[in-house]
């Protein structure tokens, strides 16, 4: 899995490589832009007027001279803005593709750029090695590339210019606005933090060829997961396996008007791969299930917990549940819970609760669950991390805090940002069959891990799926239909 590390380490990261494979940080940079450039192409933009990149005088304003260089050769119209008042201040290797920008391309001071002139900014001023408070100039220098706020996209190179790379900032004045912003070999921890989502508008993570190996030698507890890192994950079943061997799960969901929750979920663990689903719910609703999911069975009065491989607590329950009953309830339970909505709210109120719950069990908090669940309204994602974290280690629980990249708290310490997922997915009942594919994989066997790996990211593809054919009409059934399709693009059979 892709290690995050902090903007400090992406020095040690270039040296090591560069000591490794004998590639020079001047290659590098070079690799860096033309990962760019092959991602432009690919979108085949249609511009009228030029491009305007604004350069600062660090590596990142490097990249953004030879993507000048290449952008041109590949006959764009671009001109240059330089952020810096003399070239004696400019790292070698900026130096060096400031010497190789064809004599063609217009190089002027950033302070006569004309928003009105340019269909497209990118913006290669500040990168990783952004310190302390911004100066005065730099604010004024973002303050011009956000003068094109309106006018055409701004690509931002590695990371919007004054954006820290792993802070957590509670006023984005003077960062610049991205649409989309082009990071290098790993996504910097600031670019996954959902107070910072209107300043690097679409994520798009550029490989340079560092392998995942030479991430994972630096120190860190941060990971970000792809593709790759799920498919070996996945249990393989054969020619003679049964429906026993698919898991039996329990979904304690549901009360009067929100039957629908438990729905979702017992259809997501179905389509995920559940041997049986049987679902907990009050008598009265039993038809509404029956009719909507009749592959599931019902129960009405509490069970033997021994009889489930997992169970999931929460979607549409309602809050009438005792405390004595939770309690007991997980004293009694030794197979691993999935924990969400009500279910999480019941733990909010009786945080004496949480010490019983079974040991790497998944609780599944939107932010506003987190907050009441830690009794804090965060609104900096490194403290929610931070304190997620140390609860997971302290109870051994895996805690999933949800929105776009997901950061998944596992109970070793490490915390996982998922890669997988769309915005079309912040409808009603998406939860719900999250919960539903948790407690599916956690049936199967899979380990809570990885139960919690491949849930996440299924979710995630799926929503990806569902939401490429309906957009903004995406409705958390249609994610539910598109589980299938998820597990073809693995290849899981
Ligand atoms: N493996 C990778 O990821 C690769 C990374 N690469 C690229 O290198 C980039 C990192 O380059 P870097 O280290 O040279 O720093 P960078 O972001 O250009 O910033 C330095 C500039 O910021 C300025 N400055 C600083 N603080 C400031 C403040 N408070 N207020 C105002 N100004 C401030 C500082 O000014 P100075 O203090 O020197 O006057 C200097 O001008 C990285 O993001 C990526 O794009 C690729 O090329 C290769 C592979
Ligand atoms: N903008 C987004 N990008 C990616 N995933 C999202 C986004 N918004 C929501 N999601 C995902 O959708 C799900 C919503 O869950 P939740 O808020 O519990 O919904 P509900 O309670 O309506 O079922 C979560 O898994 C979350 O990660
Ligand atoms: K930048």
């Amino acid at each position: 899995m892709l290690k995050i590390l902090s903007g400090n380490q992406v020095k040690i990261l270039d040296l090591n490589h560069q000591q490794e494979l004998g590639i020079s940080s001047l290659e590098l940079m070079e690799k860096s832009a033309h990962s760019f450039v092959e991602w432009w192409a690919g979108q085949s933009f249609q511009f009228e007027k030029a491009v305007a990149i604004f350069v600062g005088s660090g590596n990142n304003g490097g990249d953004g001279l030879a993507i000048a260089r290449l952008l041109s050769k590949g006959g764009i119209n671009v001109n240059v803005f330089t952020c810096f008042d003399s070239e004696d201040k400019l790292s070698p290797d900026t130096s060096t593709n400031l010497n190789l920008l064809p004599a063609g391309i217009p190089v002027e001071s950033w302070t006569l750029f004309d928003s009105s002139r340019y269909s497209a900014v990118i913006d290669s001023f500040l990168g990783v090695g952004l310190r302390g408070e911004l100066r005065p100039k730099a604010i004024s220098i973002i303050e011009k590339i956000n003068s094109f706020l309106g006018k055409g996209p701004i690509y931002s190179v590695d990371l919007p210019s004054g954006l820290p790379s792993d802070e957590s900032l509670s006023n984005l004045t003077p960062v610049v606005s991205a649409s989309f912003t082009l990071t290098f070999s790993f996504p910097k921890l600031s670019l996954l933090f959902p107070e910072h989502a209107s300043v690097v508008g679409e994520l798009v993570l550029l490989d340079i060829g560092i392998p995942d190996e030479s991430h994972e030698r630096l120190e860190g507890e941060n990971y970000y997961l792809q593709k790759k890192d799920v498919i070996p994950l996945h249990r393989r079943f054969h020619r003679f396996s049964h429906k026993g061997d698919f898991g039996k799960v329990l979904i304690w969901a549901g009360q009067k008007g929100k039957m629908g929750a438990a729905i979702l979920a017992a259809k997501a663990a179905l389509r995920t791969g559940s041997g049986l689903v049987t679902l907990q719910i009050p008598e009265s609703e039993r038809q509404i299930i029956q009719i909507a999911v009749p592959e599931a069975m019902c129960v009405f009065d509490p069970v033997d917990s021994h009889d489930f491989d997992a169970i999931a607590l929460g979607p549409g329950l309602g809050q009438k549940i005792s405390v004595e009953v939770l309690s007991s309830f997980f004293t009694s339970t030794h197979c691993p819970l999935v924990i969400d909505a009500d279910g999480l709210n019941l733990l909010a109120s009786h945080p004496e609760l949480i010490a019983k719950i079974p040991k790497g069990s998944i609780l599944t908090p939107h932010l506003g669950e987190f907050s009441r669940l830690f009794g804090t309204t965060y609104s900096s994602h490194l403290d929610r991390i931070k304190v997620g974290r140390e609860f997971c280690l302290k109870y051994e629980l895996n805690l999933v805090i949800k929105g776009a990249n997901s950061a998944i708290c596992l109970a070793d310490g490490r915390v996982i940002f998922n890669s997988s997922g769309t915005k079309h997915m912040a409808t009603g009942g998406v939860g719900d069959v999250l919960s539903g594919i948790l407690v599916s994989f956690l049936g199967q066997g899979y380990s809570p891990i990885s139960a919690v790996l491949c849930g996440v990211y299924h979710h995630g593809l799926a929503g990806e799926i569902a939401g490429s054919d309906y957009g903004r009409s995406m409705i958390a059934t249609d994610l539910v239909e598109a589980i299938p399709e998820s597990f073809l693009a693995l290849d899981i059979d």
